[in-house]
């Protein structure tokens, strides 16, 4: 039975994996980090630490929804004391992905911008679509709920990435963040990945595919937080049994 530790345990995420895992038999929940205060009961025999060393040495597998300094935090230790990580959290700079990378030489790492199976499929369908129809002007837009502290979301950037692949580019270089005022006209190859704040929304994502006389939209909404929950528990069995690397969601899913 796999040991899963949780890093944002106190987060809106952390709150589901709790309930997720504890209610799942075949699945133990062995330690819990804190930032702060652990409101919630959890059975007598879950650790609780603010000590990122302890949530290493008592889990085999961790998951963390978290923040990116924390992240940080999380895989600086685990490179002393290598252990499985399920990565969730959004919002990294350069240097906190490529100790991402640099992590997943001394043990597996899974890291997705969005555990939903749906996402992962639309990533390779953005990507088909962005080959294919290359005339196309292509556009994302993100809605999340009023707390969400980044933009865009990770998964809008990482549908960008995929849009931009398919167009033999790189995002970095065709991304608009923003636009107001006389910007002049749109130019051919770049990719707008625009962020929508309000209410409890989950998580939406439209990638739009324009042209004269027609346009295609597709389109996610994630509608439970147990979605990627649940998404981040099955990664998590999966890859206990995997070696050191760095694997996506797509591994897990086989697809
Ligand atoms: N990949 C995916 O499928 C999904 C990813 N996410 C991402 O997961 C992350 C968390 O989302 P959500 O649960 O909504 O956010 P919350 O703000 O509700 O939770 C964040 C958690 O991280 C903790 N935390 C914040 N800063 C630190 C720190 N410096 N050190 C240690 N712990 C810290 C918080 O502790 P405290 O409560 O004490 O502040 C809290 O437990 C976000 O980056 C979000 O984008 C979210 C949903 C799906
Ligand atoms: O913060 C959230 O809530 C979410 N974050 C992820 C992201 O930034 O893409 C995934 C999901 O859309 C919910």
């Amino acid at each position: 039975m796999a040991k899963i530790g949780i890093v944002g345990s106190t987060g809106r995420m952390g709150e589901h994996l709790i309930k997720n895992i504890l209610e799942n038999e075949a699945l133990e929940l062995s330690v819990l980090h804190v930032f702060g205060e652990l409101t919630r009961d959890v059975p007598s025999d879950v650790l609780v630490t603010n000590s990122m060393k302890a949530v290493l040495e008592n889990c085999d597998v961790v998951i963390d929804f978290s923040a990116p300094e924390a992240t940080q935090e999380l895989c600086e230790e685990a490179l002393k004391n290598p252990t499985p990580l399920v990565i969730a959290t959004t919002g990294f700079t350069a240097h906190q992905q490529n100790l991402l990378k640099e992590a997943s030489k001394e043990m597996p790492v899974l890291y997705a911008s969005n555990m939903s199976a749906g996402i992962a499929l639309l990533k390779q369908l953005v990507e088909q679509v962005a080959a294919t129809l290359e005339d196309f002007d292509i556009e994302i837009v993100e809605q999340h709920h009023r707390h969400k502290v980044d933009a865009p979301s990770g998964t809008a950037l990482t549908l960008g990435e995929f849009a931009a692949k398919g167009r033999g580019l790189d995002l970095d270089a065709v991304r608009v963040s923003g636009r107001d005022g006389q910007i002049g006209a749109r130019s051919k190859d770049e990719i707008a990945v625009m962020a929508l704040r309000g209410g409890d929304i989950v998580g939406r994502h439209t990638v739009g595919f324009y042209n004269d006389g027609e346009f295609l939209e597709l389109n996610h909404t994630a509608t439970s937080r147990e979605t990627f929950s649940k998404g981040a528990i099955r990664a998590a069995t999966w890859l206990v049994n995997q070696k050191s690397g760095l694997y996506s969601i797509n591994d897990c899913l086989g697809i």
